[in-house]
C-alpha cells in the first residue's frame, strides 16, 4: 500500500528531510507539506512539485505526521491538530528537547509517536537521526521511521532519556565544527594567508579528518599522535588548546546543550 506522509511546519529542517526523501525516491505525489505562510506553501510546491495543505488536511489525509516546528510552536499546532489526528496515524516529532509523553498527551489515546533528533547534513544525506519510540510505536512505526530518516543518512535507535544528549551531540553538532572552522579560517588571516586559501586548507583538512575518522576504525588519540612529531609544530597547538581549557570548553558546551534541551521538554520553551 502506498504511504502518504505529511512534513507539518516545513522550515530547513522539514524541507532538508523533504529534499532527501524525493532524492530517495519518494514520489513528490505521495507527500504532502504544510507551512504557516502562503508564500512559503508556494516556494514549496514549486521547487519539490509537492501538495501544500492546512495542518487539518494534512492529519487526515497522510498516514504519517512529521512535525518540524519549532519547539515553542508544538503546543499551537497540536492544538490544531487534535481534532482531526485519528489514533492509527504515526506522529513523528523532530522537535527538540519535547518528549513523546507530551504529544501522548495531546493526541487521541494510542496514538503512535516516534521521536527523532536529526540535523542538517541531512541536505547532503549525511544526517545523523537519533530515533526513540513513544509509548505506543511498535517495531513496524520505528522501521517505517528508519525508512524515511534513512535516506538522508545515518539512523540510531536510542532509549528516550538518550534524546538530549543526542541532541547536543548530533543534533547541534555540525555547528561546532562550522565554529571551529570559522575561528582556524581566522586564525589562518592572522597568519597572513588571503580568506579563501585559509578557508580551503582548513575545509579540506576537516573532510580528511572525518573520512578518516569515519573509515579507518581507528581511536582519534590514535589519529592525532601520528600527526604529533615530537618537538614538531602540532604538539605547539596542542599545548595551547589544553592551556586555554578548550577540551573543558566543550565539554560545558555539550552539557549546556543538553541542559536546554532538557528546558524545551515543556514546549514553551
Ligand atoms: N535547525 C537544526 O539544525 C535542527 C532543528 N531541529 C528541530 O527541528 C525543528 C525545526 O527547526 P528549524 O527547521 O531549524 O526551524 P524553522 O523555523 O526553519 O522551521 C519551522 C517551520 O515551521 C513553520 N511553522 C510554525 N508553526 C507552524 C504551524 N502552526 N503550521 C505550519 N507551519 C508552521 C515555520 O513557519 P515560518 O517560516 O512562518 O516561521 C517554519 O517555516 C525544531 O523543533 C528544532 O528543534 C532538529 C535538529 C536540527
Ligand atoms: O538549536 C536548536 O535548538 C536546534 C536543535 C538541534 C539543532 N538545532
Amino acid at each position: 500500500m502506498t504511504q502518504t506522509v505529511a512534513v507539518l511546519g516545513t522550515g530547513k529542517i522539514g524541507e532538508a528531510l523533504l529534499s532527501g526523501m524525493i532524492r530517495a525516491g519518494w514520489r513528490p505525489a505521495d507527500l504532502l507539506v504544510t507551512a504557516r505562510r502562503p508564500e512559503r506553501a508556494e516556494e514549496l510546491r514549486t521547487r519539490y512539485g509537492v501538495e501544500p495543505v492546512t495542518n487539518a488536511e494534512a492529519a487526515k489525509r497522510a498516514d504519517t505526521l512529521i512535525l518540524t516546528v519549532k519547539p515553542q510552536d508544538m503546543g499551537k499546532l497540536l492544538d490544531e491538530l487534535a481534532p482531526h489526528v485519528p489514533a492509527e496515524r504515526l506522529v513523528i516529532s523532530g522537535a527538540a528537547g519535547i518528549p513523546t509523553a507530551y504529544f501522548e498527551d495531546r493526541l487521541a489515546p494510542n496514538t503512535p509517536v516516534v521521536r527523532v533528533m536529526t540535523n542538517t547534513p541531512a541536505l547532503v544525506d549525511e544526517a545523523m537521526s537519533v530515533i526513540s519510540a513513544g509509548t505506543h510505536a511498535t517495531a513496524e512505526h520505528l522501521l517505517h521511521t528508519e525508512e524515511i530518516f534513512g535516506g538522508v543518512g545515518k539512523t540510531l535507535r536510542v532509549p528516550e532519556s538518550q534524546q538530549d544528549a543526542a541532541t547536543a551531540l548530533s543534533g547541534s553538532g555540525p555547528a561546532y565544527f562550522y565554529y571551529l572552522v570559522e575561528a582556524m579560517t581566522d586564525a589562518g588571516i592572522l597568519l597572513g594567508l588571503p580568506r579563501a586559501q585559509a578557508h580551503d586548507l582548513i575545509v579540506q583538512a576537516a573532510i580528511g579528518a572525518a573520512v578518516m575518522l569515519r573509515d579507518s576504525g581507528e581511536h582519534p588519540v590514535k589519529l592525532r599522535e601520528a600527526v604529533t612529531s615530537p618537538a614538531g609544530t602540532t604538539i605547539n597547538a596542542i599545548r595551547e588548546l589544553e592551556n586555554h581549557g578548550v577540551r573543558a570548553a566543550l565539554i560545558a558546551a555539550l552539557e549546556a546543550a543538553r541542559d536546554r534541551s532538557r528546558e524545551l521538554a515543556s514546549g514553551n520553551g
